[in-house]
């Protein structure tokens, strides 16, 4: 049946063996505010190695329909002029898709004075809280209201002593972005400290902002400084490198991970280390060798050990799902904690259709036991996580496996089964991707 062009089936052919060098793309979490904070400055921002996404095209259509220039000048380069921006009604429809809208926020605010942003969306995997992001915005000057869309409005922002209810990465983000702007010092504490978050936060010091504690969770930023003109290079997806450890091991390749951003692994290595996988470092490049034990590793005295998701640095939860479907492919049994999100561990259940041994304890644990042979399925991708572990189940699996709604696997990852197949992947794109 001929599909909507929106609507992406991808038919996975299991069992082959990946082997070869790739690179992950530009981290999708870093590009997204990033883009937001082009807006800070009337001045040119060139940004590279931006992940051609649809997360990224969504946001680029938002910030034009404000009135700012953003041209891609190579396949990964874009060029953002926010000579004038324009608070103008934003589409409802593209806010909704994803998350990142919500960081329009702090720079259109520090900008504008002003915004009526409607309900922001993204992976739907539980409760998307915006508290933290208006607590911070508050104290920072700016009046919000609720209705059907989120007014904000600020006629002056000072700096302000800022204490996160919890450590939101797009909070901080938007506090970040409201907090260089505004008069005076912001001390902002209990903040996210992920590598998108340095990343941003490198970004606004090289257009002229001054925020020390980057990488902590207390940052202070020295508000008002002049903003200018910039290039900047967004570093690589510490997710994506996460997702291609997992689908090597579960498929038994050998691959190179070039430009891994190795300085940033440390927790996720630990995390798959716990499954019996472990990568070989070299420079900034990653191995993961077909030769893996593949052995759970107990915990002290013989305990089932456990793999949970915390605030940076800690494992991270968008390597969550990754590490389940991963675990089925492993010897031994291991609780993973999703403490994140309430919806994220539900689409174990195609994962248990496809053979695995799972329990799902409730919304936040699951037992894996493993390892287990799985059959193709017919698969629907929830969201852009639990998508990728399907296509490591579908890849892993004996026979052809569909995925439907894998437009949402390309919310986050870049032209994915394109790069896949470069390095040993049977997977079919529908409709094709134009050449
Ligand atoms: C566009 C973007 O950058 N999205 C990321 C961002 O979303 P986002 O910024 O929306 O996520 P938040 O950091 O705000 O929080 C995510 C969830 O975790 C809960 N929470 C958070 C901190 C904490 O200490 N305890 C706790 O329970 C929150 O209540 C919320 O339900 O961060 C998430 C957590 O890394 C990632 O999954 C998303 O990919
Ligand atoms: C949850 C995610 O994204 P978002 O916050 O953009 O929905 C994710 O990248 O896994």
């Amino acid at each position: 049946m001929p599909q909507s062009p929106d609507r992406i089936e991808y038919a996975v052919e299991g069992g082959h063996r990946l082997s070869g060098a790739i690179e992950p793309s530009g981290n999708k979490n870093a590009a997204l505010p990033i883009i937001c904070a082009a807006l800070l400055t009337d001045q040119p921002v060139e940004l590279s190695n931006v992940p051609r996404i649809r997360d990224v095209e969504a946001l680029i259509k938002l910030i034009r329909s404000l009135g700012v220039e953003a041209v891609w000048t190579g396949p990964n380069e874009l060029t953002i002029h926010a000579q004038v921006v324009q608070p103008t009604q934003l589409d409802p429809d593209l806010c909704s898709r994803i998350r990142a809208s919500i960081l329009l926020a702090g720079p259109v605010l520090s900008r504008c004075g002003q915004l009526t942003l409607p309900p922001p969306g993204g992976d739907v995997i539980g409760r998307r809280r915006l508290d933290s992001h208006f607590l911070a915005l508050q104290q920072l000057g700016a009046e919000i209201s609720l209705n059907q869309e989120i007014v904000f409005r600020a006629k002056r922002m000072t700096g302000a002593d800022v204490f996160l209810d919890e450590p939101s990465v797009t909070a901080t983000e938007n506090a970040l972005c409201a907090a260089v702007s505004a008069s005076g010092t912001t001390v902002l504490r209990n903040c996210a400290s992920e590598p998108h978050v340095q990343d941003l936060a490198h970004f606004l010091n090289r257009m002229g902002a001054r925020i020390e504690g980057i990488g902590s969770n207390c940052m202070t930023i020295e508000g008002g400084r002049p903003l200018g003109r910039v290039s900047h290079r967004i570093g690589p997806d510490h997710i994506e490198v996460g997702s291609l450890i997992g689908l090597a091991a579960a498929t038994g390749s050998e691959i190179r991970i070039t430009n891994a951003g190795v300085d940033q692994l440390r927790s996720t290595l630990m995390g798959f280390e716990k499954l019996g996988i472990n990568c070989a470092i070299e420079g900034d490049d990653l191995t993961v060798s077909s030769e893996q034990s593949k052995l759970i590793q107990p915990d002290f005295g013989g305990h089932v050990p456990k793999i949970e998701d915390q605030p940076w640095p800690a494992f991270p939860a968008d390597t969550m799902s990754i590490a389940i479907v991963t675990a089925t492919q492993c010897t031994g049994m291991v609780l993973m904690f999703e403490k994140m999100f309430e919806s994220r561990m539900f689409f174990v259940d195609k994962l248990i259709a496809m053979g695995a041994r799972i329990v799902l304890c409730d919304p936040h644990r699951a037992v894996i036991s493993g390892p287990t042979r799985l059959k193709a399925a017919r698969l629907e991708s929830p969201d852009i996580r639990a998508g990728m572990a399907m296509l490591i189940a579908a890849m892993a699996a004996d026979g052809t496996s569909i995925i439907n709604n894998a437009q949402q696997i390309e919310r986050g990852y870049e032209r994915i089964e394109e790069r896949l197949n470069a390095i040993g992947a049977r997977i079919t794109r529908t409709p094709a991707r134009p050449a």
